[in-house]
């Protein structure tokens, strides 16, 4: 598991470790882990020419005293101090004594530089870059330096992965004790590039429950339900599926494409396209009456293509777990969710979401976090939000919302939500919470993209066969 930490706990963390440490051994320890993470990534340190972006907190003290290490390498290094009379005192001296120099023009140093170390503003920056450094961060960005992030990237908002202003996007970022949400979530992640954690001895002084966390192969083979000599196919989970209208008859194929990889024993589908469903896959149960009669489920899925088709509410007065997806969404009710007994799992994307919420689809883009947590508090449910970083929340805010870290820009393709919604209604099925199925789902649906994708535009039904190579890839 990744486990992030947010800014108030990452310094609660470092005063404690500051207390048992001689003065100014923390951030000796941050600065050595930076120069050696970029003199791996530089290859030879000798003669390599560096540029120190220095700003004037102690981000920019991790940075001079990297560059200085750097300089008793052998680099030719320069400092732009973007508040002189401010920059880290003994972070300049330590820089200057190595023989580190202040650049007289910052434009000239970045545009021959090899490596610039971006160390304006760490966890202590708030709002974006300010109008002074944005010239220089642009010079950085378009020079043809490698630019490494300290701590993390400039202008980005270490807790919730918001980007208010400009913000210096990185080819690499070396990241100090624990990560910070920022570098998880869209779209401060997008600036992040490769992401090193260096260990500075804060891990005993951190709180047992992260504020995110993500997902790895191990702990989602631990989650997978996997048949034993006991299981039949009833007691590996039923799912339903009520999706697809005569309008959409896909989006019942693709979610019944999707269950049908996620584990359970039986899928049945309830709604119109049964005939589609059936000519693409007989292995599936299906019945034309209402979700009632359709025969035990241990979980249902509602909503993708359903259309103004009515069913929603009837599924959701079941008392198994639901999993509510697209047009289920529409004017869902908060009190209706609140009611019910067994768990819900809510899957919406930026746009649903935004209407569920009553702001515009940005909103919700720009604060995924906050927007995840927001609608799990006010539906009483899991929630799911799909983009470019998928999270999963619970209400209540005690668990870490869980960040995916699979997946590809290729998935914004029509009816991967639907594979999305049937995989996590299989794996539902079959017994897991609403949080480690949907967290599941995402990262297999991710992963699997990645195969179907390769390199190339992929479709739907793709990612959806390619399920069984994420299964694979995650046991492996
Ligand atoms: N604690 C420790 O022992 C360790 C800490 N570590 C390191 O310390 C970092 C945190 O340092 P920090 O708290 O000094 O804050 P930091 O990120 O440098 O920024 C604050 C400064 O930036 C300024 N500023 C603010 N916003 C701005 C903007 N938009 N654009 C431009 N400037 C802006 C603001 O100026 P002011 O508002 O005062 O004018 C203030 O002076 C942390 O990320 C890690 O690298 C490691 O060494 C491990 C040990
Ligand atoms: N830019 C992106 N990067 C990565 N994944 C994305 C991106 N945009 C969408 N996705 C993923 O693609 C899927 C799209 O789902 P959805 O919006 O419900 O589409 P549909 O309703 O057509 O099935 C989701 O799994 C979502 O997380
Ligand atoms: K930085």
């Amino acid at each position: 598991m990744r486990i992030a930490y947010r800014v108030e706990t990452v310094r609660a963390a470092e005063q404690e470790l500051i207390a048992r440490l001689p003065d100014g051994a923390l951030m000796q320890r941050a600065a050595a882990g930076l120069a050696a993470a970029t003199a791996g990534m530089l290859g030879r340190v000798y003669g390599a020419r560096v540029v120190v972006l220095a700003g004037s907190g102690d981000n920019g003290g991790d940075a001079l005293y990297a560059g200085a290490r750097l300089a008793r390498r052998g680099a030719g290094v320069s400092a732009v101090l973007l508040a002189p009379d401010r920059a880290h005192p003994d972070g300049l001296a330590a820089f200057l004594r190595a023989g580190g120099r202040v650049a007289d023009d910052p434009y000239d140093v970045l545009a021959a530089a090899d490596l610039v170390l971006d160390g304006i503003t760490g966890i202590g920056g708030h709002g974006g870059l300010r109008p002074d450094a944005v010239p220089v961060a642009r010079a950085a960005r378009g020079s043809n330096a490698l630019v490494v992030a300290v701590d993390l990237p400039s202008g980005i908002e270490a807790d919730s992965g918001e980007v208010l202003g400009e913000a210096l996007h990185a080819d690499a970022t070396v990241t100090f004790g624990a990560y910070k949400p920022g570098l998880l979530v869209d779209p401060a992640h997008a600036y992040t590039g490769a992401v090193r954690l260096v260990d500075i001895g804060l891990e005993p002084h951190l709180p047992s429950v992260p504020d995110c966390e993500a997902l790895q192969h191990a702990d989602v083979a631990q989650l997978l339900p996997v048949p034993t000599g006991e299981s039949d196919k009833y007691r590996r989970g039923v799912v339903g599926i009520v999706a697809g209208s005569a309008r959409y008859p896909g989006a019942a194929v693709l979610a019944v494409a999707g269950a049908l990889h996620g584990g359970a024993g039986a899928v049945r589908y309830v709604g119109p396209a049964a005939d589609d469903v059936i000519a693409r896959f007989p292995e599936t149960l299906v019945s034309a009456g209402p979700p009632a009669k359709a025969g035990r489920v241990q979980a249902w899925v509602v909503g993708p293509g359903l259309g103004d088709a009515p069913g929603v509410e009837e599924v959701l007065a079941a008392d198994v777990p639901v999993l509510v997806d697209a047009d289920g969404l529409r004017g869902l009710d908060p009190a209706v969710v609140r009611d019910r007994a067994a768990p819900t799992l809510l899957t919406p994307h930026a746009g649903e979401a935004a209407a569920l919420l009553g702001v515009s689809r940005a909103e919700v883009e720009s604060a995924r976090l906050r927007s995840v947590r927001e609608l799990a508090d006010r539906y009483g449910a899991t929630v799911l939000l799909k983009g470019s970083t998928t999270l999963v929340a619970d209400p209540g805010g005690r668990a870490p919302v869980r960040v995916n870290p699979t997946g590809t820009s290729w998935l914004a393709t029509a009816g991967s939500g639907d594979v999305l919604s049937g995989l996590a209604g299989s794996l539902l099925a079959a017994g897991l919470t609403a949080r480690d199925a949907g967290s599941v789902a995402a990262y297999l649906h991710g992963l699997s993209a990645r195969h179907a994708a390769n390199g190339a535009p992929l479709t739907a039904s793709s990612v959806a066969s390619s399920l069984t190579n994420a299964w694979r890839d995650v046991y492996a």
